[in-house]
C-alpha cells in the first residue's frame, strides 16, 4: 500500500513528499517526475500534444507508482482519470491544500505550470477540484503557514500511530 499526497498546483506535494520519505524510510516518487524522466518537460508537452495527451502519460505513471510501496506525490491534476479514483482506494491518500492568497508567492515564484499562469487560474481550478479533492481524502492538511518540515512530521507521526487505518 501506498502513501498518496493529492492536491492543488503549489499545495507543496513533491516538497513534502520527499521530506515525509526520508521520515518513513520509504522511497520517494512524483508522477510528474516520471512524465519528465520518460517525455520530456510537462509545459513541451502540454503546447505540442495537449492535455489529453498529457492525461494519458500521467496515468501510466501513476500505475507505475502505485505499484510501489512508497510515499507518492501526484501532479496536481492526475485525480481528475476516473481509473485513478478507484485504485485509490485501496491507499492511504493525504490531501495538502492551500489557500489562494498564500500560494500566490509560490505560483509565481516558477510559471513551469501549463494551466496556472497566475492566480485566477489557480482558484478556478481549485474551486473545480476541491469536492474532488475532499472526496478522495482520508486525511487534509493545511499547509499555508507551515514550514515544510513540520507539515511531514506531523503526517509521519500519523503514520506511525497507525490511525490512518482506522479513521
Ligand atoms: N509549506 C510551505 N511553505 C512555503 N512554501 C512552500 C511550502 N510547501 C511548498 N512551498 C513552495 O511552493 C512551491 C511548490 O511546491 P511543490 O512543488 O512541492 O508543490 P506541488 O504541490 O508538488 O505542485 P504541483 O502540483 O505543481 O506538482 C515550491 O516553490 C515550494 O518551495
Ligand atoms: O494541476 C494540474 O493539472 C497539473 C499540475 C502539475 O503537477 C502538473 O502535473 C501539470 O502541470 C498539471
Ligand atoms: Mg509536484
Amino acid at each position: 500500500m501506498a502513501i498518496v499526497l493529492i492536491g492543488p498546483p503549489a499545495a507543496g506535494k513533491s516538497k513534502v513528499g520527499k521530506k515525509l520519505a526520508k521520515l518513513l524510510g520509504k522511497d520517494f516518487i512524483d508522477t510528474d517526475a516520471i512524465i519528465v524522466r520518460d517525455h520530456g518537460a510537462i509545459t513541451d508537452i502540454f503546447a505540442e500534444h495537449g492535455e489529453p495527451y498529457f492525461r494519458r502519460l500521467e496515468r501510466a505513471a501513476v500505475l507505475e507508482a502505485l505499484a510501489q510501496d512508497a510515499i507518492i506525490s501526484f501532479g496536481g491534476g492526475a485525480v481528475l482519470d476516473e481509473h485513478t479514483q478507484q485504485d485509490l482506494k485501496s491507499h492511504v491518500v493525504v490531501l495538502l491544500d492551500v489557500d489562494a492568497d498564500s500560494v500566490e508567492g509560490r505560483i509565481k515564484l516558477d510559471g513551469k505550470r501549463p494551466l496556472v499562469p497566475d492566480i485566477e487560474s489557480w482558484k478556478a481550478l481549485v474551486a473545480a477540484r476541491r469536492p474532488l479533492y475532499e472526496r478522495l481524502a482520508d486525511r487534509r492538511v493545511e499547509t499555508a503557514n507551515r514550514p515544510r518540515d513540520q507539515i511531514a512530521q506531523e503526517l509521519a507521526k500519523w503514520i506511525h500511530s497507525g490511525k490512518e487505518f482506522a479513521e
